[in-house]
């Protein structure tokens, strides 16, 4: 069972001394019955025993400490058993390549990382209490074996008979739970369309009557699959409640049957069958949480899987520094091709040959789909090359070195996100974060403190300015812009190209600028042009040259 080993090698610390306080708990609980057996004896007589009276409190006590210790220790195990398993997803994620998350898809490790984790925090802790009171019904059962073999034989197989057929009946369960599931997800991918899309869908009443059609449709099959499994469910606790019944009624007319002598324990083996009702429905009740608790392990443990694979044919790229600063930046014989999910390639680029140096401005143009972004993906060490190489002063970058140039480069992406947070910029002082929102026209709609912008709630191209805020501020040798301009308005566009860029230059950066606005070609000291995965022959390849304004 994948939760037994996962918890053995996660969390050996609490294992002994929680096991002891489970042990301790339900020899308390089956002292406790013997004790209410014995004061019922008295009580019979017109006695109160003071001494038993005493014992009974003794043994409450220790129940209610080892109790509360074992199910508070167990849920602060289960949490701690998620908090190491986010960790570790959040690492192998942060060090996954671009590549391989494209490929695994932002929806799935949203939803491992989201679901899964949650159905874990949700049933590990029910789980542990499971556990604790399966352990007290062997303590029981040990009781009710001392009053009578019969009764406990009876008693355990009755029960042991109720949660076989509840855990028979979940195993058939499970096809349709990995249905649900199933039918879950596809709610959820046309909600991400409804969300993501919203402005889309408000706009045409046709798109939006399909999308609506499409989910109402896959939330009537959630529906549909959940109500059967959930009817099923449904069904086994009824009749699982109602073999109990069975049971305590087996106790006062069948026992007595087959035994001699069972009058005299008769009221306390009853009593004992009464103690066993609870603990066996909580352990019916759990068990199909096991199955839950599988599955989300199991595509947890799945994806750990799929991203320690890619992140193990990649060597370590964090062991070794850049010797300095790169003074120019090149790719050579560049190539790379997408591939589907079958492994046919969809698009390729290159061989490219293309160089960037400090202080100049480099621009890259080209149609849609040109392969631009592409290109920067490489060069930022994004995605690794097919062929060719990258390299930094001349030196081809070697994996090992990837992290320490990937460092040296501030990227604003045509698809950046913008954190609220200043990740990555440590303590920025008041004044130079001022000026520079001064200089982006943001200095009235945002500030910054404790190192979070005021608000991200912006327009597309505030967010870019803002973008541009934080690159400054990191300072990086090589500042790649991906259209930056594009959602900027004339004004500031103007501001851009002919003060921004010229002092990002001046400060001797590498000026990398994806680009459509061939009014301003003439300020690059590079022009590359992309056609169809290449830069087009003639353009830029590695002599300078500036286009004429058009
Ligand atoms: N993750 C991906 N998987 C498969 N194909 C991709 C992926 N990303 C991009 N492509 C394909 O690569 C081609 C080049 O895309 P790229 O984003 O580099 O173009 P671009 O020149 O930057 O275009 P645009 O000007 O529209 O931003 C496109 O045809 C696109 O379909």
């Amino acid at each position: 069972m994948r939760l037994a080993a996962i918890v053995l090698r996660e969390l050996p610390e609490n294992l002994r001394t929680l096991a002891l306080m489970n042990v301790l708990s339900a020899i308390a609980t089956a002292a406790l019955l013997w004790l209410v057996d014995a004061a019922a004896k008295d009580a019979a007589k017109g006695i109160v025993s003071p001494r038993l009276l005493v014992m009974y409190a003794v043994t409450v006590t220790l129940f209610g400490v080892t109790h509360n210790y074992a199910l508070v220790t167990a849920s602060q195990d289960a949490e701690r058993l998620i908090h190491k398993i986010r960790l570790r997803l959040f690492g192998l994620v942060r060090r996954a390549d671009l590549v391989t998350v494209d490929r695994i898809g932002r929806a799935s490790l949203h939803g491992v990382l989201t679901q899964d984790t949650q159905t874990l925090a949700q049933t590990l802790p029910l789980l542990a209490i499971g556990g604790q009171q399966a352990v007290m019904l062997v303590f029981l059962a040990v009781y009710l074996a001392w009053l009578s073999p019969l009764a406990c034989v009876m008693a355990f197989a009755f029960a042991g008979i109720a949660v076989a057929v509840k855990v028979a009946r979940v195993q058939r369960l499970r096809r349709s739970m990995v249905e649900a599931a199933a039918a879950e997800t596809r709610v959820f991918d046309g909600l991400t369309d409804l969300l993501r899309g919203f402005k889309e869908v408000r706009m045409n009443r046709r798109r939006g009557d399909g999308l609506i059609r499409d989910l109402a449709d896959a939330s009537s099959r959630a529906r549909a699959v959940n109500v059967d499994m959930k009817e099923r469910w449904g069904r086994n606790f009824a009749l699982v409640e109602a073999m109990f019944y069975t049971l305590i009624g087996m106790m006062v007319f069948v026992v007595p049957l087959f035994t001699t002598g069972y009058h005299a324990v008769v009221v306390a083996a009853t009593t004992a069958a009464l103690f066993i009702v609870g603990p066996v429905s909580t352990v019916s009740f759990v068990t199909p949480l096991v199955a839950q608790t599988e599955m989300a392990l199991s595509n947890i443990e799945a994806m750990e899987e799929r991203l320690r694979a890619a992140a193990g044919s990649a060597p370590d790229e964090g062991t070794e520094r850049l010797p300095g600063p790169p003074t120019r930046i090149a790719l050579t014989d560049a190539t790379f091709a997408y591939h589907d999910d079958a492994g046919a390639p969809v698009f390729a680029v290159g061989p490219l040959s293309a160089e960037f140096r400090a202080g100049e401005i480099t621009f890259v143009t080209g149609g849609n789909g040109s392969g631009k972004s592409t290109m920067l993906r490489l060069l930022t060490g994004l995605m690794p090359l097919d062929g060719g190489q990258l390299l930094a002063d001349g030196e081809p970058v070697p994996a090992e070195r990837m992290q320490s140039y990937r460092d040296m480069i501030s990227a604003i992406f045509s698809d950046y996100h913008l954190s609220r947070r200043l990740y990555g910029v440590a303590d920025p002082a008041p004044a130079r974060v001022r000026a520079l929102l001064a200089r982006l026209e943001m200095q009235d709609k945002v500030t910054v403190t404790d190192g979070s912008f005021s608000t991200v709630a912006l327009s597309t191209g505030q967010r870019k300015r803002l973008a541009l805020v934080v690159a400054q501020l990191e300072d990086k040798p090589v500042i790649v812009l991906d259209e930056w301009a594009a959602d900027q308005d004339p004004h500031f566009r103007r501001v851009f190209y002919e003060e921004l860029l010229p002092e990002l230059k001046a400060l001797g950066k590498i000026v990398i600028c994806v680009t459509h606005d061939e009014r301003w070609f003439g300020l690059a000291d590079r022009v590359y042009h992309m056609n169809e995965g290449r830069i087009e022959e003639g353009h830029g390849h590695h002599h300078l040259f500036a286009l004429e304004t058009a």
